[in-house]
């Protein structure tokens, strides 16, 4: 396959945004609705290391944990018909922006400070970036961060809508690209 010439239709979907916005659980709906594979970064690193995120980065530290998104994500953004979620550090990599963009299309979901913190109970277990932070800290790197997932080719700020409806826009919006690309 010759990924340079993947047209519209035939490019992996990929979800960027901050932690916790939604983009497994958007991702797996949106890939199930265009019977398409769905890959989660996050988890696949995690089969391979045979332990969740939070033992990673006790036992082998983030730096190998970085490297391996890498990795993961460069193989699978250039494969067609792929619908990925990435970890919501993994943008902040340029060779992981610069591949994505250049080979997939980028969904970016947005959420405001005021709803995500409403989140944060469900995630601090999971997300080792969110332990031993103040919330302080934590708004700080959400707004840190924004500008880096702003490189994007949609974006959807989902604050109102559930799972459903979030999947649901972004299907409607990727078939219109898709009509206007042929
Ligand atoms: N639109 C939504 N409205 C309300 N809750 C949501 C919505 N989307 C996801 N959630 C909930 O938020 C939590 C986090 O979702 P999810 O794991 O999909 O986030 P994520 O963006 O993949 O996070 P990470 O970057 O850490 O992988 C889940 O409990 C999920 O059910
Ligand atoms: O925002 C982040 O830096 C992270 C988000 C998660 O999806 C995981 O990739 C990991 O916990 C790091
Ligand atoms: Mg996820």
């Amino acid at each position: 396959m010759n990924i340079e010439n993947l047209s519209m239709r035939e490019k992996s979907l990929v979800f960027i945004g901050f932690m916790g916005v939604g983009k497994t659980t958007v991702a797996q709906l949106v890939a199930k609705k265009l019977y398409r594979d769905f890959v989660d970064i996050d988890l696949e690193i995690e089969r391979e290391f045979g332990m969740p995120t939070t033992d990673i980065f006790k036992k082998i530290g983030e730096r190998k944990f970085r490297e391996k998104e890498k990795e993961y994500v460069l193989r699978y953004c250039k494969q067609p018909l792929k619908v990925i979620s990435l970890g919501g550090g993994a943008f902040m990599q340029e060779d992981i922006r610069n591949a994505c963009l250049k080979h997939s299309i980028v969904f970016y979901l947005d959420i405001s400070w005021d709803s995500w913190k409403e989140r944060l109970h469900m995630l601090v277990d999971s997300r080792p970036v969110l332990q031993d932070r103040s919330l302080e800290d934590i708004e700080e790197l959400f707004n840190a961060r924004k500008s880096t997932y702003e490189e994007h080719n949609s974006k959807l700020m989902t604050d109102h809508f559930n799972e459903e409806e979030v999947a649901n826009y972004i299907i409607d919006s990727v078939k219109l690209a898709w009509d206007l690309h042929e």
